[in-house]
């Protein structure tokens, strides 16, 4: 392979619910059409998190108490990941991964758990309810339409420079209130879907591996994976 991009999975042994690590397998699949290939290193409790040795960061979903166990740990790591961030580094943050790079989560006890506060986002519980079911956004700027599941206590509200990663057409995102899902800011995605999101969303599988490769290599030729083989006809969104 010409071309290699080192992933962390951020606290993947705790934090990978309806593996979620199957959205660098889906990465890593399609790399191979421009003979890339993406290292995956766990990172987790105790250990350090290098800024600059990844090109890559996956941050899946968890139930409360994971969150609570990670919450603590991650502030040791508050700082690099921020730096990272902050440097436009490539991110995926999952339902309780999106949660912890914002500033807390309340957990359905009513427990305040703290996440990093590298974005402006805040996560709230709801009084014994859960989004559960399928969930279909459009995002604007690229005029695509990504599919997923959703099932979360969490009621996000994003904050400053943030944008919102789609617009709702079906089921609840963010907080089932403002019609927003999951959140865009620098190179950071953050979401509430599983699925994998990246599995089931080629465009975004691409747009986000893109962008990986061009930030390590910015003079080679990625275009082709510009071209999309998804039919999103099949994407058959079941109702509940
Ligand atoms: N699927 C998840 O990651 C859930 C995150 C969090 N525990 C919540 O219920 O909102």
């Amino acid at each position: 392979m010409t071309y290699t991009l080192h992933a962390a999975h951020l606290y993947g042994d705790l934090m990978n619910t309806y593996g979620d690590i199957g959205n660098i397998l889906a990465m890593g699949y399609y790399a191979k059409a421009v003979d890339a290939k993406i290292d995956v290193d766990l990172v987790s409790l105790g250990d350090t998190f290098d800024p600059n040795k990844y090109d890559f960061v996956l941050f899946g979903g968890g139930q409360d108490y994971e969150q609570t166990i990670v919450s603590k740990d991650i502030q040791a790591k508050k700082a690099a990941l921020t730096d990272y961030i902050e440097d436009g580094g490539p991110m995926l943050a999952i339902c309780g991964g999106y949660q912890m790079i914002g500033h807390y989560y309340i957990g359905a006890q009513g427990e305040k758990i703290p996440g990093i506060g590298a974005l402006d986002h805040y996560t709230l519980s709801q009084d014994n309810n859960r989004f559960i079911g399928n969930i279909t956004i459009k995002n604007d700027e690229t005029n695509q339409t990504y599919y997923g599941f959703e099932n979360h206590n969490g009621t996000t509200f994003l904050g400053k420079g943030e944008r919102p990663l789609g617009k709702v057409l079906q089921g609840h995102g963010n907080n089932g209130k403002d019609g927003t899902e999951g959140v865009i800011y620098k190179n950071t995605f953050g979401s509430y879907f599983h699925g994998p999101i990246l599995a089931r969303n080629e465009a975004l599988a691409k747009r986000i591996l893109k962008l990986a490769l061009k930030r390590k290599y910015p003079d080679a030729d990625f275009s082709a994976l510009d071209q999309l083989n998804e039919d999103l006809t099949k994407n058959v969104v079941i109702k509940p």
